[in-house]
């Protein structure tokens, strides 16, 4: 068990992965920063050593590390380094922000419950790749993110929250995934404040919040709309 200094409480442990640039990563260190996210960001991991994120973490002083999924010969064997890098930190909850591999059963199993991933549509829609294209193609009138429990399902884990967002007409995919990330950066600080408080669990009867049982379809709001989601921390 990692001490904090003597007389500080045990902040909330996070492991961090990411595949890309990381705003959303730098959304929660943000908000960390603001003194609005009671949480201590132990690892920041990346499957991709060109990822931007890694400077966003050097940058705030935050350990890094490289799992280069290239230089392994199976998932199970990445998944494996992955699991043995992110113990060393002791996170209590492993948070996905734009992590870009599908991760094997053993993996999910062995975070189970503490595994967090942010999705770049209100699913169950659009699971996968390349969601904005698919939802301006359908003529969708909303289009947002969701932030789900991890399960071997891709994208298929219990839903915790959802963040809506309108599409207009001259909307690309580009303007759309703007939007969305916006939504995402204001959505997913807000989510790990309520893992951080031990507000938000998930067990066998699913996922609650403060002991009520979250809807199947999470929580959903507007983006920006603190109306309809419960506090920080
Ligand atoms: N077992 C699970 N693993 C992952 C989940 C999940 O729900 N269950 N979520 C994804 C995140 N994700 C969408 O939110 C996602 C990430 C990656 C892919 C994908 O097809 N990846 C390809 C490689 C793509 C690339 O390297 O650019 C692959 O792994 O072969 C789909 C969905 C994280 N993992
Ligand atoms: N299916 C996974 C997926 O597409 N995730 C998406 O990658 C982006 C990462 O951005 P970031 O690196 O700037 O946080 C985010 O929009 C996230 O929803």
């Amino acid at each position: 068990m990692i001490a904090p200094p003597s007389g500080q409480p045990r902040l909330h442990r996070l492991a961090i992965l990411i595949s890309g640039s990381g705003t959303n990563l730098q959304a929660i260190i943000a908000a960390r920063d603001a003194g609005v996210l009671p949480v201590e960001i132990a690892l920041v991991a990346s499957n991709r050593p060109t990822a931007g994120g890694l400077q966003r973490a050097a940058a705030a002083g935050i350990a890094t590390a490289v799992v280069d999924h290239r230089e392994f010969a199976t998932r199970e064997d990445f998944d494996q380094a992955l699991i043995q890098q992110i113990d060393r930190h002791q996170p209590d909850t492993v948070v996905l922000a734009g992590f870009m591999r599908i991760l094997t059963a053993p993996f999910v199993r062995h975070y189970a419950g503490r595994l967090l991933n942010i999705h770049p549509s209100l699913l169950p829609r659009y699971p996968g790749l390349d969601t904005h294209r698919r939802a301006l193609e359908a003529g969708d009138s909303e289009h947002g993110c969701s932030i789900h429990f991890v399960t071997d399902e891709l994208d298929g884990g219990p839903l915790i929250a959802r963040a809506r967002v309108p599409v207009s007409a001259n909307d690309t995919a580009l303007s759309l995934s703007e939007r969305v990330q916006q939504a995402e950066h204001w959505l997913y600080p807000r989510v790990l404040g309520w893992r951080a408080s031990g507000r938000l669990r998930l067990d066998r009867e699913g996922v609650s919040l403060d002991g009520q049982i979250v809807p199947a379809t999470g929580i959903c709001v507007a983006a920006g709309d603190d109306d309809g989601l419960p506090e920080l921390g």
